[in-house]
């Protein structure tokens, strides 16, 4: 990356910590630790629409504000095996017939471990004819790449070559953590800037004991990492593809304290209330854990009110956010009853305007 570009990426870090630090300074937030991202190669997804011209095809984008298509061979914000994979890719499918008819767009997974889920999708129905080709294809590209899996969608259609997932391989704090990763389900997409996030969660719970309660779990995270921490975790979330994605990560990963349930937040909230009872939590018995620590993870809307006020209930709260607009909301209430004692800008998204963000809370004393 050329020194011009470096610096514009460092104006755009700067500006955003400015905005974050004035969007929790009337909690009395301390100064905000920052972890930049390469600011290249650091996406592990990636999806593009497909252009075909005579003979030829390629990948394209469209102009955010003259939503002009343009063309794109490489795409330095995903990582390096998704680069290689869109030009070996594009070799292959162009001069096949069968793989490259109706076909408009070409979705990317990837993983630190080197895996691929190549999903490519298409305007038209696809048969046996199509499944030899993209086997043939599954081999070719695995001369180059450890493993890769092809997705053939299509109206009402998904054929699976040979999985749905890449296998993750995290470094966190020395140890390494396995973690399925589904095609079409939350996955962070930054995994550098992921692990720093994990091992911020775990510096910020290093004092901490008991057991912790976790919400918007997806497929363990967190909640894996942070076990080797405390006695017990209970992790919900809303995704079925999540949470079996999680119940695979717990076998992977030899751990014996983690416990999944398939519950929305809002569910979650009246069962911890005492108001419903769920048969996915029949064997948990909420009330024989010691819970001290709650982390929330929430998709950009944050908490609804019930869970915020029922999360109150907890001494600390490690408050991950993707959008810092409904992190600041939240903190109006989690504020009347906890202190920020810590924050940090995870910056999961180069060269874009978002932000994600963490905040520990204690209770106030
Ligand atoms: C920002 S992601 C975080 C996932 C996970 N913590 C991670 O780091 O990969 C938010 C998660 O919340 C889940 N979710 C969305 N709405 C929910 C709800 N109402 N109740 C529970 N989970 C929900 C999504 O499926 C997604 O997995």
């Amino acid at each position: 990356m050329s020194a011009d570009e470096q610096q514009r990426y460092q104006a755009q870090l700067d500006e955003k910590v400015d905005r974050l630090s004035a969007l929790l300074s009337p909690f009395n937030a301390p100064k905000t630790s920052v972890y930049p991202s390469q600011p290249t190669h650091y996406r592990m997804r990636a999806e593009f629409r497909v252009w075909h011209e005579g003979d030829d095809l390629f990948h394209i984008m469209f102009d955010q504000e003259t939503k002009e298509k343009y063309r794109v061979d490489s795409f330095p914000p995903a990582c390096k095996t998704i680069n290689d994979a869109m030009e070996k890719l594009l070799n292959e499918i162009r001069p096949n017939e069968i793989l490259r008819k109706k076909l408009f767009q070409i979705d990317y997974l990837s993983a630190l471990s080197g895996e691929l889920v190549i999903s490519l999708l298409y305007h038209r129905q696809l048969d046996d004819e199509w499944e030899a080709a993209a086997k043939s294809l599954k081999s070719t590209l695995e001369t180059h790449f450890p493993k890769v899996n092809i997705i053939g969608r299509a109206r009402k259609q998904k054929r699976i070559i040979d999985n749905d997932f890449v296998i993750e391989r995290l470094p966190v704090k020395g140890n390494e953590f396995v973690f399925k990763h589904i095609e079409n389900s939350f996955t962070q997409p930054n995994a550098e800037v992921n692990c720093k996030m994990i091992e911020w969660a775990l510096d910020c719970v290093k004092p901490l004991s008991g057991d912790l309660l976790e919400m918007y779990c997806g497929a363990g995270n967190f909640s894996l990492p942070l076990a080797l921490h405390f006695d017990n975790v209970v992790g919900t979330e809303i995704a079925k593809p999540s949470v079996q994605a999680a119940q695979f990560n717990i076998e992977q990963n030899r751990l014996h304290n983690v416990k999944i349930v398939r519950l929305a937040a809002e569910e979650f909230t009246q069962a911890m209330k005492g108001k419903r009872t769920f048969s996915r939590l029949e064997g948990i018995d909420l009330s024989e854990y010691n819970f001290t620590t709650v982390l929330v993870d929430p998709p950009r809307a944050g908490l609804d009110e019930d869970s915020l006020r029922m999360i109150q209930d907890y001494d600390n709260i490690v408050y991950i956010s993707c959008n810092p607009e409904t992190l600041a909301q939240n903190l109006e209430l989690l504020s009347e009853t906890h202190d920020v004692a810590q924050s940090a800008l995870f910056d999961q998204f180069p060269f874009t305007h978002h932000i994600e963000a963490g905040v520990l809370l204690t209770r106030k004393g």
